[in-house]
């Protein structure tokens, strides 16, 4: 595939990588990215002199792809593991440790469950029901064919209260999703999966933590320079190997020409031509539902149908004095029952070891706003969003001063929500777009959502477009 020119529509981290593992694979490419700057939910700046994620800060460790990648654009030695400290819940007013063995919220450990009090025990009596209900039936929807909603299946087996206080608060997080919509199998796959081969969700929690190693390490790592430092490299890593990455370069329409893709560019006035060996479109829902509107309708219906949400993080930097006791989580989520603006409160400073080492005086933390249906939240104005994020840490920690620095970033349509229905709905889409050889899609809408997950999918977008131009080159040699 020497010489094969292969464009990826979208500079995110999934485009970005996927053209890498391109470039790798021997293509030129070029990276179209519609806005000014690449790295789409990867930023980094600066809040009191350190470099603060403004958007995706963590990646899991448990999954290989994102270290991988890291590696690759040779960031390696710019790892940092986050600190051993507990993640936190606010439950009942007060905030308590995330129970041991929790997977996405679901509880393997009924002793851990009762000990950190996130649960009244009326609720830890009715989450132990689980081992002795029956496999199906009374109402309770485990066909494993069938998909629910997260909140229908785990409300079933485990009680209202986990719904509420453990397994909401944690999608609030990872999907700013609402359980009442998001699908059990796709949202919590690993545990939907090993529920298929046990009676019980406890058992399932606990065969996957069984699956996985004894002494997981640390959960997450970043980079010295915020994970936001991962795009810029990476784009490095492409141009060193002779493709190009264009930043406001709108792809407008995407059509099957002769021998390949042709791509319209820019603006209506001005428009540019692209023709392409091989496409790969790694933007969210919506766009990449226009993109192929004309090639594959089914897909683009289906895609259009996957919502996003929005949210708002607020960056404060407090001297440590403030706190009247330094936090001891790497931050706490904060359960809708509890009925507070703020949903996540991520500590920087505890998570980070280098940015307590760099400014040992302050404590950096990320307040986060907004799950689906929230958006009333959002229309607030930046200093009403940072009020509420400060009275949100007073009512909490008990911090009593103003911070010395604040940050709003907001990120509008910023979290694809895999709805009831999601596996069947991006099962239509993938089968439809096997049908147009030589394109390929990627990114957070389909399997999942981390960085991890982005990648994945990255590289399975590109040894697709690079198995096609294999073997278009063979038959053209034959
Ligand atoms: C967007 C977002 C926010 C809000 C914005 C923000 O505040 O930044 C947030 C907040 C938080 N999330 C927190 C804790 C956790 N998040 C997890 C996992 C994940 N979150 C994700 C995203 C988010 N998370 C994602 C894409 C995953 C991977 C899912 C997967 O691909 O499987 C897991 C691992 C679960 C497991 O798998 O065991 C834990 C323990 C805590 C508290 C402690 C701390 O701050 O660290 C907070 C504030």
């Amino acid at each position: 595939m020497n010489g094969s020119h292969v464009v990826v529509i979208g500079g995110g981290i999934a485009g970005l990588a996927a053209a890498r593992f391109l470039a790798d694979g021997g293509a030129r490419v070029t990276v179209l990215e519609g806005a000014s700057r690449i790295g789409g939910k990867l930023q980094v700046s600066e809040v009191a002199g350190l470099p603060v994620d403004e958007g995706a800060e963590a990646i899991l460790t448990r999954r290989p792809e994102g270290l991988d990648l890291i590696r690759d654009a040779g960031l390696g030695d710019q790892v940092v593991d986050s600190a051993g400290e507990p993640a936190g819940i606010l439950s009942h007013g007060a905030l308590r440790p995330l129970p041991a063995g929790q997977v996405m919220g679901v509880p393997s450990d009924l002793t851990a469950l009762a000990r950190s009090g996130v649960l009244s025990p009326g609720g830890v009596a009715r989450a132990a029901l689980d081992l002795a209900l029956p496999v199906s039936g009374r109402g309770i929807p485990v066909d494993a064919a069938a998909d629910v909603s997260v909140a229908a299946y785990v409300g079933a087996r485990l009680g209202r209260e986990v719904v509420d206080r453990l397994v909401e608060p944690l999608l609030g997080g990872v999907y700013a999703g609402r359980v009442e919509e998001l699908s059990f199998h796709a949202a919590l796959g690993g545990v939907a999966a090993a529920a298929r081969s046990h009676r019980s969700l406890i058992m399932a929690a606990r065969a996957v933590r069984a699956a996985g190693p004894a002494d997981p390490g640390p959960m997450f790592a970043t980079l010295a320079g915020g994970l936001g430092s991962l795009p810029p490299a990476l784009a490095e890593t492409i141009t060193a190997a002779g493709g190009t990455v264009r930043t406001g370069a709108t792809v407008r329409e995407l059509r099957a020409a002769d021998s390949g893709w042709r791509l319209t560019v820019g603006p209506t006035r001005a428009p540019e031509h692209l023709d392409a060996d091989a496409v790969v479109v790694a933007v969210p829902a919506r766009p990449a539902g226009r993109l192929l509107a004309d090639l594959a309708p089914v897909a683009s219906r289906e895609l259009a149908r996957i919502e996003y949400s929005s949210m708002a993080l607020v960056t404060l930097a407090y001297p440590v004095t403030a706190f009247p006791e330094r936090p001891s989580s790497t931050g706490y989520l904060v359960p809708s029952v509890e009925g507070r603006t703020v949903k996540a409160v991520t500590f920087g400073s505890v998570k980070w070891p280098h940015l307590a080492g760099r400014r040992p005086d302050l404590v950096v933390l990320r307040c986060s706003i907004g799950r689906l249906g929230e958006e009333h939240l959002l229309q607030r104005d930046d200093d009403e969003l940072k009020a509420a994020a400060i009275a949100e840490l007073a009512h909490t920690c008990g911090v009593r001063e103003l911070p010395v620095e604040s940050r709003v970033t907001r990120w509008g349509g910023a979290l694809p929500q895999y709805t009831v229905g999601h596996l069947d709905r991006v099962a239509r889409i993938r089968a439809t777009v096997a049908g147009l050889p030589g394109l390929a899609v990627a990114g957070a809408a389909y399997d999942g959502v981390g960085v991890p997950a982005c990648v994945a999918s990255a590289r399975a977008a590109a040894a697709r477009v690079l198995d096609h131009l294999a073997d278009r080159q063979r038959s053209a040699v034959s």
